[in-house]
């Protein structure tokens, strides 16, 4: 999964992840109405009124972007029908040839953390016959309970070629209220890239880095200089681009010399362009995705300063 997130990189030169979290309130009035007249205000009619948007945006980015992350969180909310949709724009993008990056961020004991791989990356097995299920090529998990929570995950990315992303520092404002504790001279992140590091020892691909990637923001590009060091084979996925303040400067710090090793999300900034002041004179609403496609474009230059 790890080469061919890299290869799809550097065929776009564009290392972006599209942040598929999609929100009533970015939705058109078109979209709503369309399914609030065919399903009611239902969360059936969100579900599809998501799937619409993303479909839409998917058909103006895929050209120019690897990967997107689908937030399962934002489709969850509405039940069996949400998460349907997450399923469907899932399928959508792999169909487009996009790299998908599920943001689930599970972490339990290992029994049912077995259930959750099985579930997202590996196959679950009914009397001998197996289904793929949520099709993701990579994840994000929670490794706070330790090793024997992300064995299951470890076992699932050799057999059937897939990628995680574990949270090491991450990008909201309090994260350092327990990542930044120093215990005998280092921070807990810092042990948790560590830690992450050894676990994807046995999991690189051609390319020198490990299927089992960082999560690490670009809010904190000091603590991202020091992982980028204790981690030169962990691939970074980089949350906190544009709406949470990062900026192009930030990001520098995530990259190895050899121009890889980050990919860089932004999930409003681009999906919710339309919605920019900006942006809401020069689009007409029929226009979200080329709003989006836009800002897309203005990233990938943006980060082009960054790489070279
Ligand atoms: O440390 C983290 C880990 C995950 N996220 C997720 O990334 C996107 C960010 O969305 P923006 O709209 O670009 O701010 C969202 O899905 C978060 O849950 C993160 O922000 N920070």
């Amino acid at each position: 999964m790890i080469d061919r997130l890299i290869r799809k990189i550097q065929e776009k030169n564009n290392p972006t992840v599209v942040g598929l979290d999609p929100r009533l309130s970015f939705i058109p009035q078109w979209i709503k109405d369309e399914n609030f007249e065919k399903y009611g205000k239902t969360p059936k009619a969100v579900a599809e009124a998501f799937l619409q948007f993303n479909k839409e945006i998917i058909d103006h980015i895929h050209d120019l972007v690897p990967a997107v992350k689908p937030q399962i969180a934002m489709y969850e909310q509405y039940g069996a029908e949400g998460v349907e949709a997450y399923i469907k724009t899932i399928e959508y993008g792999k169909k487009k040839g996009l790299v998908i990056i599920g943001d689930i961020k599970r972490g339990d004991i290992a029994s049912t953390a077995e259930a959750y791989s099985k579930g997202h990356i590996g196959r679950v097995d009914i009397e001998g016959e197996e289904f793929e299920i949520f099709k993701e090529d990579s994840i994000t998990i929670n490794p706070y309970l330790g090793y024997d929570s992300i064995e299951p995950f470890l076992e699932d990315c050799r057999d059937y070629d897939k990628g995680l992303f574990v949270l090491v520092k991450t990008s909201n404002p309090n994260s350092g209220q327990i990542q930044n504790l120093s215990i005998e001279g280092k921070c807990i992140y810092e042990i948790m890239g560590d830690l992450v590091s050894q676990w994807g020892e046995g999991l690189k691909g051609s390319s020198g880095y490990s299927r089992i990637g960082a999560v690490v923001g670009a809010t904190h590009p000091e603590e991202a200089a020091k992982l980028r060091e204790i981690m030169p084979h962990t691939y970074f996925l980089v949350p906190g681009y544009g709406a949470q303040g990062g900026n192009a400067e930030d990001l520098k710090a995530c990259f190895n010399r050899d121009g890889l090793g980050a990919i860089i999300n932004s999930s409003r900034g681009i999906i919710g362009a339309h919605r920019m002041v900006e942006n809401k004179e020069r689009f007409k609403e029929k226009e979200f995705a080329m709003a989006a496609r836009e800002a897309a474009l203005a990233m990938k230059v943006d980060l082009q300063k960054v790489i070279g």
